[in-house]
């Protein structure tokens, strides 16, 4: 007998697709009928209560008679509002990413001698060790930064000396080398993409240690690294923005799963980057440049909001884009009216639209945002209120700062590795039982039977 061809479309693996298939059945009525919560999720949509932290509060709704009543979102980092944050920063002509990982991972917003003395830690942390880049970046590009970014943080535990120590002090040594790390993983990958698959010209220009994240993520993307202080800031806003949501986020969750079992940092923040790129959470962001650009050829007059909405209808009903059935940028686990995020985004995006004169494209995105959730009611016929989420304007800012696609759902994870940080953390110092749910088994016992009887049957 030929070994099966395990090639797409081959019939050998269609026939092991089939074999699965008809041994693999769940009804979705057993979810209900055994009170299983589908998503962690409890019946009226909210999070199963996993744990507690005191990084970050998310929150989306009220609670009234046990019902769920849409609010406006409001995203706080160790109790302050993001909004507070961002305005601070602004004010004070400030970069306030650095800032916003001291007070993740210690608690308290730094005093400005701490703020430097961070940021000159972080800066002198920046390079990879030595041949890092040679051996696990330009060997083995990835098309996907993702999955490099995920790969080489995985392989920086074989870089470290001490890669299994948990205490305290190694876990909080590790995680400041990685958030300097993270933005350089992320560029010299992105250079090697585009050497080996975009067949472009590939470019390591030195790393300066006085620049902020920002500054050296635009410094190391732009050919010619020249950059304006307004687009450093834009940029840092945006890392400010996505540094930190919540223990439940798919991502964090991860890391803090995997945390709990002892395992070491690089374990778990390659699995919080891989949970990052999945397009329902973090690949959002890619996603929904895909849709709109998909909807900008297809949809013929972006003034018109009939045929836009039915644009939107027919990718709900996954006859459209990727076929997911998802409007991407729209909705979440969370949020109800809004996302605070989005909101802050959308702000940004209507400016730098309006100094580009690239106003229609931002219109158009404004547009899909209030037919979404009609397009979304007409066909699943459910009122269920949704807003754009942080992922639909984030794609169009980077666009506007000349920062590749690539690079979209990487900026996420080169900021958000400070929550997932401070996550890990906290976990091992103050929850330390390793997290283990429960499946319901809905298998028969049945007896096991001999190859032979099994060949005579
Ligand atoms: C950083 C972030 O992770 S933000 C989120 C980024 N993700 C996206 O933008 C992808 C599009 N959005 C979604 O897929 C969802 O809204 C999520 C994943 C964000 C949240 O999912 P849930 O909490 O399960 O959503 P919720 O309970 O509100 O939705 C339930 C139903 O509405 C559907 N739905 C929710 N959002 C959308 C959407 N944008 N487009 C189409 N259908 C949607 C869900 O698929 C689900 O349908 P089903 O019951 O037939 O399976
Ligand atoms: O909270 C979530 O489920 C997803 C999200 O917005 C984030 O991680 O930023």
């Amino acid at each position: 007998m030929a070994e099966i061809v395990l090639e797409q479309d081959n019939p050998g693996l269609k026939s092991l697709c089939d074999e699965f298939r008809a041994n693999n059945k769940i009804p979705p009525e057993k979810f209900e009928l055994y009170q299983v919560k589908r998503g962690l999720r409890n019946p009226d949509g909210t999070g199963v209560m996993a744990g507690l932290t005191t990084i970050c509060n998310v929150h989306g709704y009220l609670i009234a008679d046990g019902e769920r009543i849409p609010d406006e979102g409001k995203l706080t980092y160790r109790g302050i509002d993001l909004r507070d944050i961002v305005e601070g920063c602004i004010a004070e002509k400030r970069f306030g990413f650095e800032e916003v990982a001291w007070l993740l991972l210690f608690g308290e917003l730094p005093s400005t001698e701490q703020l430097q003395t961070f940021c000159k830690t972080l800066n002198s942390y920046r390079e990879l060790p030595e041949y890092f880049a040679e051996d696990m970046i330009i060997k083995a590009p990835s098309k996907n930064i993702m999955n490099k970014l995920a790969r080489s943080v995985l392989a920086l535990y074989s870089y470290d000396e001490n890669p299994d120590d948990t205490s305290l002090q190694n876990n909080m040594r590790q995680a400041i080398q990685l958030i300097a790390r993270m933005p350089t993983i992320m560029t010299y990958a992105y250079q090697v993409k585009r050497r080996h698959f975009d067949k472009q010209s590939m470019y390591f220009h030195p790393i300066d240690p006085s620049h902020s994240t920002a500054q050296a993520i635009l410094n190391a993307i732009r050919p010619d690294r020249v950059f304006t202080d307004e687009e450093a800031k834009l940029l840092d806003l945006c890392l400010i923005l996505h540094a930190e949501h919540g223990g439940g986020n798919n991502s964090t969750f991860a890391a803090r799963v995997l945390s709990s079992t002892g395992t070491d940092i690089y374990s778990s923040m390659a699995a919080a980057i891989g949970s990052l790129k999945g397009p329902k959470h973090g690949g959002a962001n890619h996603r929904v440049m895909m849709m709109m650009n998909e909807i900008m050829e297809n949809v013929h007059n972006w003034e018109d909001e009939t045929e836009l909405e039915n644009y939107l209808e027919k990718i709900v009903r996954g006859e459209a884009c990727d076929h997911s059935g998802l409007i991407y940028g729209m909705g979440h686990a969370v949020y109800t009216l809004s996302d605070p995020r989005a909101v802050i985004l959308r702000t940004k995006a209507h400016k730098m639209a309006e100094e580009r004169n690239m106003l229609k494209k931002f219109e158009l995105f404004e547009r899909v945002e209030k037919l979404a959730p009609n397009a979304f009611a007409h066909v699943k016929g459910e009122m269920k209120v949704i807003s754009a989420n942080v992922d639909f304007y984030s794609g169009l800012v980077y666009e506007m700062l000349g920062i590749p696609s690539d690079l979209f759902t990487p900026l996420f994870a080169v900021s958000r590795i400070a929550g997932w940080c401070a996550h890990r953390i906290e976990e091992m110092e103050t929850c330390g039982r390793i997290m283990r749910p429960a499946y319901r088994s809905l298998s028969k016992s049945k007896p096991y039977i001999s190859l032979d009887q099994r060949n005579a049957k």
